[in-house]
């Protein structure tokens, strides 16, 4: 890879320009907006699944020229994590990314993002980002957002698509995005499940045929939440938790409904939508999913 953008005569013929640098996007990206076109940016840490597609799919219909970003951010990952592990797929990536039609490929090393190392300078996600998925993972959601503004300033789209799935990171992108005026439009697409309700990840991957059953607690809790919903929230967390009970190799980590407008926690009597997040461990692998009710 170089830092220019390439086209080599590849067998898919719709091949996306591959990109390394900061300096090569920009430029990529400035050409396509000197003939008018509107951008739209998808920023994953690629071993791309059908999830990542759907965002892929509506950034086409929604932008002229689709940017994919691929980037395994250390800043986002805490001592322990799975950084090292974490899949790197960029061929079998760019392949699908090319039969979706997408244009270019952002795929940075660490040393081009950061140069210096570790940043000194970050966007800090408040006290909702230390909060579930902040409190299992200290310092993730100030890495996520760091990034994200990094990414934001490189490629300046017009449009940025991220997944349910990452509830909580939905909302603080979207928060940034308000309190810091970027001038950018945040969409959300719809969490892709597998068949039996499981939805996709990346680390799924990481999980054995027994593991993969098991995991299915964690969709099971939501539609047990999404069941005990008019009987008010005590209900919906004993119904969920139950979801849990039946498997041994399962470790929850936490199950919180949350008002959708402030990220939290909601009280006993509220009604209303509202949003259940869960996460739990699967073996060594943390998985996250949540799902929307109406409460009482
Ligand atoms: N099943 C899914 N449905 C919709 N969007 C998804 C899904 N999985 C991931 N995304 C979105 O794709 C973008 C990139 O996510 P990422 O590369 O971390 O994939 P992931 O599958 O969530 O990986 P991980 O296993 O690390 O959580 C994020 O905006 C994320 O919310
Ligand atoms: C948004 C993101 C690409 C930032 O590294 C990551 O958190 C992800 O894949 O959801
Ligand atoms: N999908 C969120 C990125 C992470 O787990 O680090």
């Amino acid at each position: 890879m170089t830092g220019e953008t390439t086209s080599t005569a590849d067998p898919v013929a719709s091949a996306p320009g591959l990109v390394g640098t900061i300096a090569g996007i920009r430029e990529a990206v400035a050409a396509h907006r000197r003939d008018g076109r509107t951008v739209a940016l998808v920023p994953t840490m690629g071993a791309l699944h059908d999830g990542h597609l759907a965002l892929v799919r509506r950034a086409r219909e929604i932008a002229d020229v689709v940017v994919v970003s691929i980037f395994v951010n250390p800043l986002q990952f805490g001592a322990g994590e799975d950084l090292d592990r974490y899949p790197r797929t960029l061929e079998s990536d760019l392949a699908a990314l090319g039969r979706d039609g997408v244009e270019l490929v952002f795929a940075p090393t660490a040393a081009e993002m950061y140069p210096a190392g570790e940043v000194e300078t970050r966007v800090t996600a408040g006290h909702v980002g230390t909060l579930y998925e902040g409190a299992s993972r200290p310092g993730h959601f100030d890495g996520v957002l760091t990034v994200v503004s990094k990414l934001f300033h490189i490629v300046q789209p017009d449009h940025a698509l991220f997944g349910q799935k990452d509830a909580q990171q939905v909302f603080l992108v979207q928060r940034m995005v308000r309190d810091l005026d970027l001038p950018v439009r945040v969409e959300v697409v719809p969490t892709v499940r597998e068949p039996d309700g499981l939805a996709m990840s990346s680390r799924n991957r990481y999980l054995d045929a027994e593991q993969r059953r098991i995991a299915l607690a964690l969709s099971e809790s939501l539609a047990a939440a999404e069941s005990a919903a008019a009987d008010g929230l005590d209900e919906v967390l004993a119904e969920a938790a139950g979801a849990f009970g039946d498997h041994d190799g399962i470790e929850l980590d936490y199950l919180v409904v949350v008002d959708p407008e402030t990220f939290l926690p909601v009280v006993e009597g509220a009604a209303g939508p509202a949003r259940v997040l869960v996460a739990a461990r699967v073996g060594a692998t943390r998985l996250i999913d949540n799902g929307l009710i109406t409460l009482g």
